[in-house]
């Protein structure tokens, strides 16, 4: 059988980027999907509002729900501080192997845990199973109805402080209405919506940046 779409970008990695050089691996993806094939990174244009929350928030334990490639996972990994971690949780163990080849050409495995699994069933054993008390900063790129039933597990196992911040792809394309409603209603968050555009497409799409004031 022939390669795989994350098979073909792991490829163009490896022909296009530096070995250990974050930057090259980013720009050799988004040069791919814009030009060669469309995947669903978080893409070139939401990547920017991305990576200034993420220096903003500079957290010291970070998560992300939805690895895929591990795109997002290179744009977030490469601007943490020294001695900060980022967890990464995959379902799909096919997405899961490209993507450890990616975070590890870019040279930020030590950074990365890469958790393969479903995060409903993992949420509740980070804190046992890795020794996190709290997410400071949280990137949910997952199944878009995953995200209201992943945030209230989040609450619920105590691994949200007063300041975590959330950060979700997608809530206009493909869209979470539900997540919409869901942190723009609740008292427990202050949201806001960075408006922006499908990854290598002029669809709009954004991102939705909710913090939880505990
Ligand atoms: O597919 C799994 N996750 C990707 C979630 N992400 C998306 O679905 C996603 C989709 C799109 C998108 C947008 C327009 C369009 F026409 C088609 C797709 C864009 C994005 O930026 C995403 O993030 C998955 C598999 C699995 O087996 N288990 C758990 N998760
Ligand atoms: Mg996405």
């Amino acid at each position: 059988t022939g390669s795989s779409r994350p098979q073909r970008m792991l490829k163009a990695v490896q022909k296009n980027a530096t070995k250990g050089d974050p930057q090259s691996v980013i720009s050799a993806i988004d040069h791919y999907c814009r030009h060669k094939e469309w995947a669903m990174n978080v893409g070139d244009d939401k990547g920017l509002i991305l990576d200034s929350v993420l220096t903003e928030v500079n957290p010291s334990t970070a998560l992300e729900l939805g690895t895929y490639c591990g795109y997002s996972t290179v744009r977030i990994a490469r601007l943490l501080s020294p001695g900060s971690k980022l967890f990464t949780v995959e379902f799909n163990p096919a997405f899961a192997e490209v993507a450890r080849q990616i975070i590890a050409y870019a040279g930020l495995q030590d950074k990365v845990t890469l958790v393969e699994g479903s995060s409903g069933d993992l949420i509740p054993k980070m804190k046992e199973q890795f020794g996190i008390k709290y997410f400071d900063f949280v990137f949910l790129d997952h199944w878009k109805d995953r995200y209201v039933p992943d945030t209230k597990l989040l609450e619920d196992c105590g691994l949200l402080k007063k300041g975590s911040v959330l950060l979700a792809d997608n809530v206009i394309c493909p869209g979470a209405p539900e997540y919409l409603k869901y942190v723009r209603n609740s008292p427990r968050y202050e949201s806001r919506y960075y408006k922006s555009n499908l990854e290598y497409t002029k669809v709009e799409d954004g991102l939705e940046k909710s913090v939880f004031l505990g």
